[in-house]
């Protein structure tokens, strides 16, 4: 097990070394700090467990200027070390937040107990806090991330059509989530306990897609030394996903068409008609409606996969599902551990806010990988990203002025990324959250679930 960190601030050399000495034979991981400024950019490098602070800082050895800070760092236990005399301060400590306190000289005992009890105390929260965002995100529609009005209403159609066997057409651009919306279909629908089989029509050859769709007999072409059945038998009694239908050749165009008409087919090679249920769920990219005028698609086939379309909007018209998809990803990445997901800081969200991003979710989620992967100590700032993306600092007009986003759209998206950096500096403690962002805790919680969040 790795050892919980502690930071211990204060102003005395001594007391600074003989307090980590002490505390590392106890088996802490310590780093210690001196001042108060240098305390929040501390915690970046070092994510502490817990922080042991004296109120009587450099620069200004102020107490009160220590107590006005203290809410920034109580996302952690914080003991406060304090001198003799200086009980309504203390006071005043417990009611900003922190922890407890422990009066100079130190009862070593007493600070061990009270260690311990702090960390463990904290760990158990913050295990409680992520199994209940895992089981509160278990409905299908909550994996459909989103709080623009274009994600909402996706996810209320979803709702509706799921439970029914009508055909689904997801259309939009690369990376939008067309198969995530499509599988949400599935596992709200009654065969959620069937197969979801998956097939990108593009991406197998032409000659290969028959067999594969429909399967062979022994026999039925060299290499095929068995009977196999094929995808459309395999998502017998589920839903059987046609991704880029669009890029289906012509002749098996025809093929499906016989198949959605009549519900059954023959195997390649084979006479024995195989009838199968399946629900059929396609996505493409293509302008299909253009590719029939064209010639490249059959309008037969269109009218018999379209039923009801749903169409997803690029991730530039809808900056607002940007902070929720970021703290999305970055929870599935900790994946329930006990450590806390990291957060962007406030300047990392916005470069995450105003950039744009052509190739939609699938980019966003591959650049938060890459820029998660060298953050340090539980955020990820504006430096790191600058580490890989040099420009970050500099980079032009802002996507708002680039693509026109509503107002409306804007200020949703800055509210969403300040609530979600508040309450992930908080543990998800709403009442600390709504202290730091001055809102009521009531208020802050109608807009929580008004975003979803
Ligand atoms: N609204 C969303 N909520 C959660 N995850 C999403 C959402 N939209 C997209 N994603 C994620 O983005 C990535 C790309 O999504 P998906 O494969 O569904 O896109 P697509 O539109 O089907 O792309 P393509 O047209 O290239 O097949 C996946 O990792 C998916 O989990």
């Amino acid at each position: 097990m790795t050892p919980a960190r502690i930071l211990l601030v204060d102003d005395e050399p001594a007391f600074r070394t003989l307090g980590a000495q002490w505390l590392e034979a106890e088996g802490y991981e310590v780093r210690t700090g001196a001042d108060l400024n240098g305390l929040r950019s501390q915690l970046q490098q070092f994510d502490a467990d817990l922080i042991l602070l004296d109120l009587s800082l450099p620069p200004h050895f102020d107490p009160r200027h220590t107590l006005a800070a203290l809410p920034q760092f109580t996302d952690r236990p914080v003991i406060i070390l304090t001198g003799h005399g200086e009980r309504e301060l203390a006071l005043e400590a417990l009611r900003q937040g922190a922890w407890d306190l422990l009066a100079k000289p130190m009862d070593p005992d007493l600070l061990a107990v009270v260690i311990r009890r702090a960390i463990t105390k904290h760990q158990l929260v913050r295990e409680l806090n992520s199994l209940k965002t895992r089981i509160g995100r278990q409905s299908p529609l909550q994996a459909l991330i989103g709080a623009s009005p274009s994600m909402e209403g996706i996810r209320a159609l979803v709702q509706r059509i799921a439970p029914t066997d009508v055909r689904v057409l997801v259309t939009g651009p690369s990376g939008t989530g067309k198969e995530v919306i499509s599988r949400a279909i599935h596992d709200l629908s009654q065969r959620a306990g069937g197969p979801f089989i998956s097939v990108h029509c593009g991406a197998i050859p032409a000659e290969l897609l028959e067999s594969e769709l429909f399967g062979h007999t022994r026999g039925a072409f060299t290499g095929a030394d068995k009977d196999r059945d094929g995808l459309l038998k395999l998502a017998d009694g589920g839903t059987l996903f046609l991704d880029e239908i669009g890029e289906m050749p012509l002749a098996m165009q025809v093929k499906l068409l016989r198949v959605l008409q009549e519900g059954s087919f023959y195997p390649v090679g084979g006479r024995r008609l195989e009838t199968i249920d399946v629900r059929v769920i396609s996505a493409t990219n293509a302008d299909l409606p253009d590719k029939v005028a064209q010639g490249e698609f059959r309008e037969d086939l269109f009218y018999r996969i379209k039923g009801v379309t749903i169409t997803t909007a690029p991730l530039d018209d809808r900056p607002e599902d940007i902070p929720l998809l970021v703290g999305h990803f970055l929870e599935r990445q900790a994946g329930g551990g006990s450590r806390p997901p990291l957060h962007p800081d406030s300047d990392a969200f916005n470069w995450f806010i105003r950039r744009r991003w052509p190739g939609n979710v699938r980019e966003l989620k591959s650049t938060l990988d890459s820029v998660a992967a060298i953050a340090r100590g539980g955020v990820i700032t504006l430096d790191d990203i600058a580490l890989l993306y040099p420009d970050a600092r500099t980079e032009g007009p802002s996507r708002a002025q680039a693509t026109g986003d509503s107002l409306e759209a804007q200020v949703r998206a800055l509210e969403i990324a300040l609530i979600s950096e508040a309450l992930a500096r908080h543990d998800n403690n709403r009442t600390h959250a709504a202290q730091a962002l001055g809102l009521s805790r009531q208020g802050l919680l109608k807009k929580i679930e008004r975003y979803g969040l």
